[in-house]
């Protein structure tokens, strides 16, 4: 992977990413609650959360895509304007759960396509190709060629998208997200469907965009991923903030395996239900056991 062609990182540890309060309604369903949320420059920091949670909704009122019931979204000490385009004006750009490339597209163009917004010359200079424009045209190639260098994906330039294997896909979004030269990065579940070497040389990538200066939210439900990657996880669990934390406080908080895996279970597996069944039959037979009489907190 060639880093040497991007800014140097600086990492100040200012917060860059500040969400208040934010809250999300779906009609009756409140799918985010009041979350307060900072990302920091130079740091990469993880949502996690189990199916329903609320992660992409929250995703969603980060990046524009909703505007949020209640709270507030600063960037840079400002408030973020409510549309995905000025967001990424602004300095965030994200990928998505399900990838969203132009597939009939060649990797090179795809990457100029996510130039656009860093790009000033308008639509009457592109038509007449005038001299600004062409300048333009060839830093923007160059850009993107530097892009593809650093995702490893340069050789591939030429390809159409839809005939990239599915890591290099994954790439490619990062790689055109990194496009419109973000100072926030966040990725809805990079290593989603990957194979442990894909997974792998994701987290190295992800390493190398914080290296050079660029702060990471990262989606995702390989706990492995995560807790090997990130400075700080914050967990999600029905909307709410449960706990924020670095890697070892996430995972030894009983709240967090509770939220997961449901209520740590105490005594003999099953023999709750076995009870249950067996009261159920002697009901049925009209007799009486020993064990309808027995519940956990007898045990
Ligand atoms: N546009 C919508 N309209 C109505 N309800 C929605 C909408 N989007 C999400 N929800 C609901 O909000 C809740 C949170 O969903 P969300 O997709 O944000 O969770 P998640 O943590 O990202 O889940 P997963 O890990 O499965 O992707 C769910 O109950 C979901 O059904």
């Amino acid at each position: 992977m060639t880093t040497n062609t991007l800014i140097p990182a600086q990492r100040t540890g200012n917060p860059l990413l500040q969400a208040s309060g934010v809250t999300m309604r779906f009609g009756g369903l409140t799918a985010v609650k009041g979350v307060d949320f900072t990302v920091n420059q130079g740091e990469i920091v993880g949502l996690i959360g189990p199916n329903g949670a609320g992660k992409t909704t929250f995703f969603n009122c980060l990046t524009g895509l909703y505007v949020p019931t209640e709270g507030t979204v600063k960037f840079r000490d400002k408030v973020l304007p409510p549309t995905p385009h000025k967001v990424t004006d602004a300095g965030m750009a994200r990928t998505f759960q399900n990838i969203r490339l132009f597939a009939n597209m060649t990797v090179l163009e795809n990457v100029l396509v996510g130039r656009h917004t860093r790009t000033k010359e308008g639509l009457f200079s592109a038509l007449l190709r005038t001299p600004g424009f062409k300048r333009a045209e060839i830093a923007s190639e160059k850009r993107a060629m530097e892009l593809l260098e650093f995702t490893g994906l340069a050789h591939k330039r030429d390809h159409l998208a839809r005939n990239l294997p599915y890591g290099e896909q994954r790439k490619l979004e990062i790689a055109r997200a990194l496009a419109s030269e973000p100072g926030l990065l966040l990725l809805d579940e990079p290593t989603a469907g990957m194979n442990p070497q894909e997974t792998q040389a994701t987290q190295e990538l992800v390493f190398a965009i914080r290296d050079q200066g660029i702060a990471v939210l990262v989606i995702e439900h390989d706990m492995r991923f995560i807790f090997n990657l990130c400075d700080r996880v914050a967990v999600l669990v029905q909307g709410e903030k449960l706990v924020e934390g670095t890697a070892e406080t996430v995972q030894s908080d009983e709240r967090v395996v509770a939220a997961y895996l449901g209520t740590p279970f105490e005594g003999d597996p099953g023999a709750e239900e076995a009870a249950e069944v067996q009261a159920a039959e002697d009901a049925a037979h009209g007799t009486v056991s020993d064990s309808t009489t027995s519940t956990k907190e007898d045990r």
